[in-house]
């Protein structure tokens, strides 16, 4: 291929400062060293966690950089030592890597994978400790291991997962982030059963993902809180069967579901980042047994709290990443998933623009019709 061992010049959208407009710049991508995919970008999403770091909230946050991470696309180029995947195939970046190899991945009790994480929390790759992105020569330092937000990226050959050439890349680019955190929290992370009574906090794309993951593991009541009442009708589509505004009702909303749930529920998840509605979301569980996931970024600083009391009596306090999933092993089976309509991917995408137009899809982020806004990168 005419580009493999040379520099890309493409269009990136960069970061320059927490909070400033991002700007569409021309940015050199170097190749892939030893262990490295270059990946064509085709598609890419916007998630709140960007929304979150380019705030500068993000204690990982560093600029100038490139964002991104819930997209898809096809392999340009592998450096020495990449087996498992070759030019030509579909791919998904994945933040949360999968090495097979490390203590993390080995143990079994998670997702989480200590391969490459030191590097991709400082915003370089762990070769040479150094940025693949450069603007004449100045370093672009990568995020999450992804920088989706560009036309070419360099990722860790453990962050790829390889998917389906059939399945179509505008819409599986949701299979990088959101969508599967909602579904793994209640299927891996919680292991809702069967004719559980679920309590959802934000319905958001995740929310939505958290109540159609519960409504496939046969949850009896699925019950959506949020302040944006519009958001009902949506969430009616995945599965909510009631819906409650904390803006209705005087009392605390933990107390206003404890009623509704002869005691409380038996799941809850958090799934916007405040700190309070975690504590929230913890004390509405019931007493012996109910468990409440965080799935939510809360921002640099924040911190949760309750009353011992409440875990002494049998709640439980959880949290996940990426719900739980082992990335390159499980993204390609959720991709299947979605091709076979086991699994809802296209409802989720309420606005389709261009990478150009990147700054309107973070507006848009803030309205509350966007669910996920997928942009087009070579367009
Ligand atoms: N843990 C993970 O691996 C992971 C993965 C993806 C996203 N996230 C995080 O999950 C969160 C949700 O992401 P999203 O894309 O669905 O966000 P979103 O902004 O689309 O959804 C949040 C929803 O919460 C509602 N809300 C806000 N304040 C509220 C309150 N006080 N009470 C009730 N509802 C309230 C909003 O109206 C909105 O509908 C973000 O914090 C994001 O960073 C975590
Ligand atoms: N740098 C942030 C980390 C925020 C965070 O928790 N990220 C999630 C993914 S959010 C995707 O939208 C995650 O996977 N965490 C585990 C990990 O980063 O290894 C902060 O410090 O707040
Ligand atoms: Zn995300
Ligand atoms: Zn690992």
């Amino acid at each position: 291929m005419a580009t493999q061992g040379q520099v890309i010049t493409c269009k990136a959208a960069v970061a320059w400062e927490a909070n400033k407009p991002l700007v569409i710049e021309d940015v050199q991508v170097a190749p892939p060293q030893a262990g490295e995919v270059r990946i064509k970008i085709l598609f890419t999403a916007l998630c709140h966690t960007d929304a979150y770091t380019w705030s500068g909230k993000d204690p990982e946050g560093l600029f100038p950089c490139i964002l991104g991470h819930e997209a898809a696309g096809i392999v340009e180029s592998v450096g020495e030592g990449v087996t498992e995947v070759q030019p030509g195939d579909h791919v998904i970046p994945c933040y949360q890597a999968e090495c097979r190899e490390c203590k993390f991945c080995k143990s079994g009790k998670t997702n989480l994978c200590g391969k490459v994480r030191a590097a991709t929390g400082v915003g370089v790759m762990m070769n040479d400790k150094k940025s693949r992105f450069s603007i004449n020569g100045k370093p672009i330092y990568h995020f999450m291991g992804t920088s989706t937000f560009s036309q070419y990226t360099v990722v860790h050959d453990v962050s790829v997962a390889k998917v389906d050439p059939q399945a179509p890349l505008e819409k599986i680019c949701l299979l990088g982030c959101g969508v599967p955190t909602g579904l793994g929290a209640v299927w891996n992370t919680a292991k809702v059963e069967a004719g559980s009574i679920v309590a959802v906090f934000g319905l958001g794309t995740v929310g939505l993902a958290v109540a159609e993951g519960a409504k496939a593991a046969g949850a009896s009541r699925i019950i959506g809180v949020d302040i944006d009442s519009k958001k009902y009708d949506t969430a009616k589509n995945f599965g909510v069967t009631e819906f409650v505004n904390p803006k209705d009702h005087d009392k605390p909303i933990q107390q206003v579901l404890v009623d509704l749930t002869d005691g409380g529920v038996d799941y809850s998840f958090e799934c916007i980042g405040n700190v309070s509605v975690m504590r929230a979301a913890l004390e509405c569980c019931h007493k012996g047994w109910g468990t409440s996931v965080i799935v939510g970024v809360a921002a640099s600083g924040q911190e949760i709290s309750t009353r011992p009391f409440q875990l002494v009596t049998g709640r439980v306090w959880k949290g996940t990443a990426f719900g739980g999933f082992k990335s390159r092993s499980q993204v390609p089976w959720l991709v299947d998933k979605y091709m076979k309509k086991e699994i809802k991917v296209d409802e989720y995408i309420t606005h389709e623009l261009t990478l150009g137009e990147i700054n309107k899809a973070f507006d848009l982020m803030h309205e509350g019709g966007c669910l996920r806004c997928v942009l087009s990168v070579h367009e």
